[in-house]
């Protein structure tokens, strides 16, 4: 990708064949060599709402009015027309509405586009305001006509209440549909300028290369982030246990749909005489309403099983994945990421998910089920009713969608707050001795309150933005019911409808509210799921920059590590150069020492020949190999680091040593122990080798931890051994014998050092005096004395401080932080 350029936006026209509806229209916006590229909107806008009103606005008209559509009817109304008996015009009027305004909001959205790459077009804004001129008359003219309609209609009504006797009930339906609607359509013609502004900031660019893979702003390839199709997806594996639940789910579901059609039996049967010769019928049915209650019990229990065990599975793999992935990142994303907070995505992030699988799925289906069920049975006892109901449904689907898109986000934002806090403690915790030191428990408390308190207010936000969703919908709902009921019990009063019937209408009534209710706050828990569920996708799909697997391995190794004028920044300070152009050759069986000033980069060249990193600039070779292109596996079983503070695994002292070594044996694990010193301190130990070493080795000492990392590296007799102060907290003594162990063991191979000390130092064949990042002077000590550089002024100032403190004789520590500091 680099170098390569797109082509400016040349058309505006869509891609052939796209679908109206799809989560992204699409605009051409020029050919890329090799790809293509396009402009897209998000799914979520302002048109397709649109379109999802008109649409149902269309069905729903379209059926009221054809419900009760005669060609007598149909001529009368034109015939004899009156504007408070004639309601055929509103069945039209729907209809040629909902495609125009359909046509015409379609057209502005295309002209705004284009619009936006061609702003002296006049024709275009002319267009643009032609809509708008359309949409407005048509929405206002509807709105007028419906209003002036059902006042009449009303006043007619209240006056002489007999007079619409004649007029069935689809007829009001109609007419209550089309003014709800109107007021819809006038509110979307009003908006519509302000939200098709928006589309230049929403249109976002997507760029794929040649073989259809999608690229991002950097041109790497992307995968699709996280949303409810991928949250599904993560079923796929065991789709055998979504497929049984699923079932059993419909058995349950059928069975509680049955119920209430029971109950209006079981009020009929009851009022009805017995027949002597004839079964009871009132028992008949009551064996049937068991029958329903045990097939409900039975897909109840198979049901929970299956969801609970797919929700468990999912999560189990989800997490090994998270693990192996996080696990499989180069180092400078540790340096960025805070260990609480991919813990956190570990552990609380991936448990949404499994809830959004188990519960979410299970009860929005269930749910869903028994609406859909219910509304059928409905049908089938009174459709007219149910018309009535369906009026509230545009505006039930427009704040499912706008509560939805709000509460994803906020769940987001919750999610990312409570990973800062869980990051806090986590610090805190782990610092725990520090913190007493300082006395910072106040400051500590403080900071994690105010994240904290930061994840309340979004938390608190959310709450009630959700009791406000489930409150808005319970009483569209409600009120629809109510409007319902009226209707129904007029019918039955006027003989239209029996009493079991009305009973049966009633509890399927309320069966939709409560699902609805249910399904409402299910729904809500379900866009949090995916908000959450975004971060642990993110984190799934990431890319390490620095790959951990691949690459050459070559036949044989000797051990010559060689830089070449490598110059270095860390990713995640790219301002900083570290290192400027650092060049130095170390060849096998010699040891090199890096001294100078704190700060200086010393630290920093061991993690280059580890390749944490890779070096922005030059060269860094092994055995004249670049190593950027070697198999990091492979050169890692040859290279072993010591760090100051190496980290011990919670596990014996033994298994320890033997970390990286699976096949040694107890003798390999005690010579290695010896060899670095520590053989004796683990002896004395009560369980000896087998001595627990605590959580990141929080029983040993600081120079017992360093003398096992030490034993751990020798065990694996390693051709480059890289010590970055391995054994600044060992004493003299045992530095001393340490230091004699590994001159001992590393004949032929190579040691990089970093150390302060003086005795360490003097040895090394060759020594690399850094400053701020450059190599001021290289040789032996004896060369570098005599240069009377850097080099010599770091020890005069040694051994004079170690004159001055007797107790420092002997050890003659480099110190280079005091030099740093005089600098
Ligand atoms: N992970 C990191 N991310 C960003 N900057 C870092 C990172 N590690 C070290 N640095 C910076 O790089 C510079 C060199 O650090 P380095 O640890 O290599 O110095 P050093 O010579 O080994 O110092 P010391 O003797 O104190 O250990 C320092 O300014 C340090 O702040």
């Amino acid at each position: 990708m680099d170098g390569e350029t797109y082509a400016t936006y040349t058309s505006s026209r869509r891609p052939t064949g796209l679908d109206l509806f799809a989560s992204s229209a699409s605009m051409v916006t020029g050919a890329l060599s090799g790809g293509y590229s396009y402009y897209t909107l998000p799914g979520f806008r302002f048109l397709n709402v649109v379109r999802i009103v008109f649409l149902v606005d269309i069905i729903l008209g379209l059926t009221l009015w054809l419900v009760d559509l005669s060609t007598a009817s149909f001529i009368d109304a034109f015939t004899s027309y009156s504007i408070t008996t004639s309601f055929q015009d509103l069945g039209l009027m729907t209809f040629l509405r909902g495609v125009l305004l359909f046509m015409f909001f379609t057209s502005m959205e295309d002209y705004y586009m284009q619009i936006l790459d061609d702003e002296l077009n006049d024709a275009l804004h002319r267009k643009r305001y032609a809509m708008h001129t359309f949409v407005f008359i048509i929405s206002i003219v509807c709105l007028g006509f419906g209003v002036v309609k059902g006042v009449l209609v009303l006043l007619v009504y209240l006056q002489v209440p007999t007079s619409l006797t004649d007029v069935s009930p689809t007829s009001f339906a109609l007419l209550i549909s089309f003014v709800v609607f109107s007021v819809l359509e006038f509110l979307f013609a009003c908006t519509s300028f302000c939200f098709m502004r928006r589309l230049a900031d929403m249109r976002r660019p997507r760029n794929f290369d040649s073989t259809g893979l999608e690229l991002g702003e950097d041109g790497t390839p992307i995968r699709t982030k996280g949303d409810l199709r991928r949250l599904l997806g993560l079923a796929v594996p065991d789709i055998h246990l979504l497929i049984i639940g699923v079932l059993s789910l419909f058995v349950v579901s059928g069975a509680m749909l049955g119920a209430p059609l029971m109950f209006g039996k079981v009020v009929n049967a009851a009022s009805e005489p017995l027949i002597p010769s004839q079964p009871d019928p009132l028992l008949t049915v009551i064996f049937t309403l068991l029958g329903l209650y045990i097939a409900s019990a039975l897909g109840t229990m198979v049901r929970g099983w299956c969801f609970n065990l797919l929700g468990v599975r999912i999560v189990c793999k989800l997490r090994k994945d998270l693990f192996a992935n996080i696990i499989r990142q180069e180092i400078g994303f540790f340096d960025e990421n805070k260990t609480g907070d991919l813990a956190n995505r570990l552990a609380t992030d991936t448990q949404v998910v499994q809830d959004v699988i188990t519960r979410g799925v299970r009860e929005m289906t269930n749910n869903f089920i028994q609406i859909v069920g219910s509304l059928v049975f409905l049908i089938v006892i009174n459709a007219l009713a149910v018309g009535v109901m369906l009026t509230i449904v545009p505006v039930v689907v427009i704040c499912f969608i706008v509560f939805g898109k709000v509460m994803k986000k906020m769940r987001q934002q919750f999610q990312a707050d409570l990973a800062a806090a869980a990051s806090q403690a986590d610090e805190a915790i782990s610092g725990m001795k520090t913190v007493r030191t300082f006395n910072s428990e106040a400051k500590l408390e403080h900071a994690y309150s105010t994240t904290v308190d930061k994840s309340y207010g979004i938390g608190r936000t959310l709450s009630f933005v959700s009791g406000c969703f489930e409150g808005l919908i319970s009483f569209l709902l409600y009120g629809s019911i109510t409007l319902m009921m009226w209707f129904c019990g007029s019918m039955v009063r006027d003989g239209k409808l029996k009493e079991g019937d009305l009973t049966s209408f009633l509890l399927y009534t309320l069966t939709i509210a409560v699902y609805f209710v249910l399904m409402t706050s299910v729904f809500g828990d379900l866009m949090q799921g995916v908000g959450a569920s975004i971060k642990v996708f993110e984190l799934l799909d990431r890319r390490p920059e620095i790959s951990n697997t691949g690459g050459k391995q070559l036949p044989e190794l000797q051990g010559v590590v060689e830089f070449k004028h490598v110059q270095f920044h860390y990713p995640s300070r790219p301002d900083t150069k570290i290192l400027k152009g650092v060049s130095f050759t170390a060849q096998p069986g010699e040891m090199v020492a890096f001294v100078g000033p704190s700060g200086s980069g010393k630290s920093t060249i061991i993690s280059l020949i580890e390749r944490f990193y890779l070096p922005t600039r030059g060269k860094i070779c092994l055995d004249g190999s670049n190593l950027r292109h070697l198999d990091p596996q492979w050169f890692r079983k040859k290279i072993v680091l010591v760090g100051q503070e190496p980290t011990l695994f919670a596990g014996t002292i033994a298994e320890n040593i033997a970390w990286a070594c699976e096949d040694a044996t107890m003798a390999d694990i005690i010579a290695a122990s010896k060899q670095a010193n520590s053989h004796e301190f683990i002896e004395r130990l009560e369980n000896g080798y087998e001595t627990m070493v605590g959580e990141r080795g929080a029983s040993l000492s600081g120079g017992q931890k360093q003398r096992i990392a030490i034993a751990r590296a020798f065990i694996l007799n390693p051709l480059i051994l890289l010590l970055d102060e391995a054994t600044s907290a060992l004493d003299a003594e045992s530095e001393h014998l340490v230091q004699e162990a590994i001159d001992r063991a590393m004949k032929g191979r190579t040691v990089l050092v970093v150390a302060h000390r003086l005795s360490t130092v003097r040895n090394a064949h060759q020594i690399v005096v850094l400053d701020q990042g450059r190599v001021v002077e290289k040789g032996n000590h004896d060369e570098l004395l005599a240069m009377e550089g850097v080099y010599k002024k770091l020890v005069i100032r040694q051994l004079a401080s170690a004159e001055q403190n007797s107790s420092s004789i002997g050890n003659g520590v480099i110190n280079a932080e005091s030099e740093s500091d005089s600098d």
